[in-house]
């Protein structure tokens, strides 16, 4: 049985292409200007226009209402993704003003990271757990690195949930294992920098063969 993979900092129509046809189920569009991965709200429009049937998810960070309409008014995404430090108060504002599922991201390195998914169930449409980034990292994710999964055993969430973090072809299949597993809320797996050859360029033949192992877990 497949399962839901977003994947994203997609950037170029052929990644966007190999995703799409890979069966992706999202593909995500960065909007921090320090990543690497970053694009306009011009040239994700563009981008979007590739997707198929795949859900496009605008991915940004602490933005205001000016960056949002910006790219909520230009890429029109299926999905709004907070990766920041948005506030309860800050997500119910932004799903009022645009009418947009949206997903907020939490940083998780250990249990008490966990505990603040609980303060958004029932308030968001999805969750993203991704690794707190290293000391001194610019950007909020998008950095390689996984947190400890066997902390998502004491998640109990009716809120679907996506794992992030430094997936790549080396702990895919556990990831997949424990989605599949999951009766916790765990539905599915988003991934950026495993399926990239240096950072911000994607690697079709990576993209391809992750998608594939989400099909069959192997
Ligand atoms: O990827 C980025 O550059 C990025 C920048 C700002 C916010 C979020 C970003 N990426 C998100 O982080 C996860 C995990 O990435 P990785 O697989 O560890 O490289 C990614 O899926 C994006 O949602």
């Amino acid at each position: 049985m497949s399962i839901p993979v977003k994947i994203c900092g997609l950037s170029t129509p052929e990644s966007v292409i190999a995703a799409r046809d890979g069966g992706a189920s999202h593909l995500g569009f960065i909007f921090f200007v320090k990543s690497p991965r970053h694009v306009s709200p011009e040239q994700a429009r563009d981008l979007v226009a590739l997707s198929g049937d795949c859900q496009t998810v605008a991915v940004s960070v602490d933005a205001d209402d000016a960056y949002l309409d910006a790219i909520v008014g230009t890429m029109e995404p299926d999905l709004l993704q907070l990766h920041g430090s948005e506030s309860l108060e800050r997500v119910a504002e932004v799903k009022s003003r645009y009418g947009l599922p949206v997903m907020k991201a939490l940083a998780v390195r250990g249990i008490d990271d966990l505990a603040r998914a609980q303060i958004y169930e029932g308030h968001v449409d999805l969750l993203l757990l991704d690794a707190k980034p290293p000391k001194g990292a610019e950007l909020p994710g998008g950095n390689g690195v996984s947190f400890d999964w066997s902390l998502v055993e004491n998640l109990q969430s009716q809120t679907p949930i996506l794992l992030s973090g430094g997936i790549d072809q080396s702990n895919v299949k556990e990831a997949i294992a424990l989605v599949r597993d999951a009766a916790n809320g765990l539905v599915g797996l988003d991934l950026s920098s495993g399926v990239e050859s240096a950072p911000g360029v994607k690697d079709m033949a990576k993209i391809a063969a992750l998608l594939e192992a989400s099909k069959t877990g192997a």
